[in-house]
């Protein structure tokens, strides 16, 4: 697995004011690579996180962007889901639909949430050849120098014990390299099924926009830019891409430690 050594704050952390701030830049950010990533390939895969993230999406929503970003060309995926039916008041997909996605207009056959039918171990496997069949397509593309795709964004959270995804600290689905997607049926945060990328699947990708509003973040902030950890130690500070940019947008609150 790559080490990368300590996190360098100057080229990783954009620290603002409050979260109005901090929304209207990853808004600004989250655009701006829509546009490039459209330019080039005439798609844009993005992927979602659940938890307090899609809030801060709200910007995306509201002029300019509801008109300027081509949304037609967005392609949604989950870092992470539960598995629950699709209406379920824990759904990732839910979460993110309600706040987000219906406010702008994706084609809904461009959102891929999970099929709820199945279980997590089923779920997992058939998300992961859906993955597969979009780069067949030619819509996602794979990492140059590995067999892992390519996102061109994840939007990703961080727990207060400093989980990402649905990537426990030293649990050993941190470990899994021969899958995209796996499933965990012990998730220490509730709901205990969930599907997941894995690591590697998130070291490949073009970008990462990590989130973190509030000192109930601080400490965890500190340690992912403090020392390096052992792999998988502390998953949001092993989540960051091999060969791509990684980006923390954190308030005044959870950069307070630093
Ligand atoms: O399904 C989930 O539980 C989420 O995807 C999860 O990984 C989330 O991103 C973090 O827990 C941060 O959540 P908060 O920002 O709400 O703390």
């Amino acid at each position: 697995m790559a080490s990368f050594g300590k996190l360098d704050k100057d080229l990783h952390l954009q620290v603002y004011e409050n979260v109005e701030e901090l929304s209207d830049s990853l808004a600004e950010h989250v655009a701006q690579l829509s546009a490039s990533a459209v330019k080039d390939r005439g798609a844009f895969t993005v992927v979602l996180s659940g938890g307090s993230l899609i809030k801060t999406l709200g910007k995306l929503c509201e002029p300019p962007y509801l008109q300027t970003v081509d949304w037609g060309n967005w392609h949604v995926f989950w870092v992470d889901e539960r598995v629950v039916k699709k209406d379920h008041p824990d759904s990732n997909y839910k979460l993110a639909y309600d706040g987000f996605l219906s406010k702008v207009p994706i084609p809904s056959e461009k959102v891929y949430a999970i099929n709820d039918t199945l279980s997590a171990q089923g779920a997992a496997e058939d998300y992961e050849f859906g993955l597969k069949q979009l780069v067949k397509t030619g819509i996602l593309a794979m990492a140059d120098t590995n067999d892992y795709p390519r996102f061109d964004l994840l939007l990703m959270g961080m727990g207060p014990d400093g989980h990402c995804a649905s990537l426990f600290p030293n649990h050993p689905l941190v470990h899994v390299k021969e899958k995209w997607v796996a499933s965990i049926t012990d998730s220490p945060k509730p709901p205990p099924e969930r599907i997941t990328f894995t690591l590697p699947v998130i070291q490949a990708a073009a970008n990462i926009f990590f989130v973190a509003n509030g000192e109930g973040k601080a400490e965890m902030v500190a340690k992912v830019f403090g020392e390096e950890l052992p792999f998988g130690q502390l998953p949001s500070q092993s989540a960051r891409p091999t060969n791509g940019k990684l980006i923390w947008f954190a308030d005044k609150g959870a950069a307070s430690k630093l």
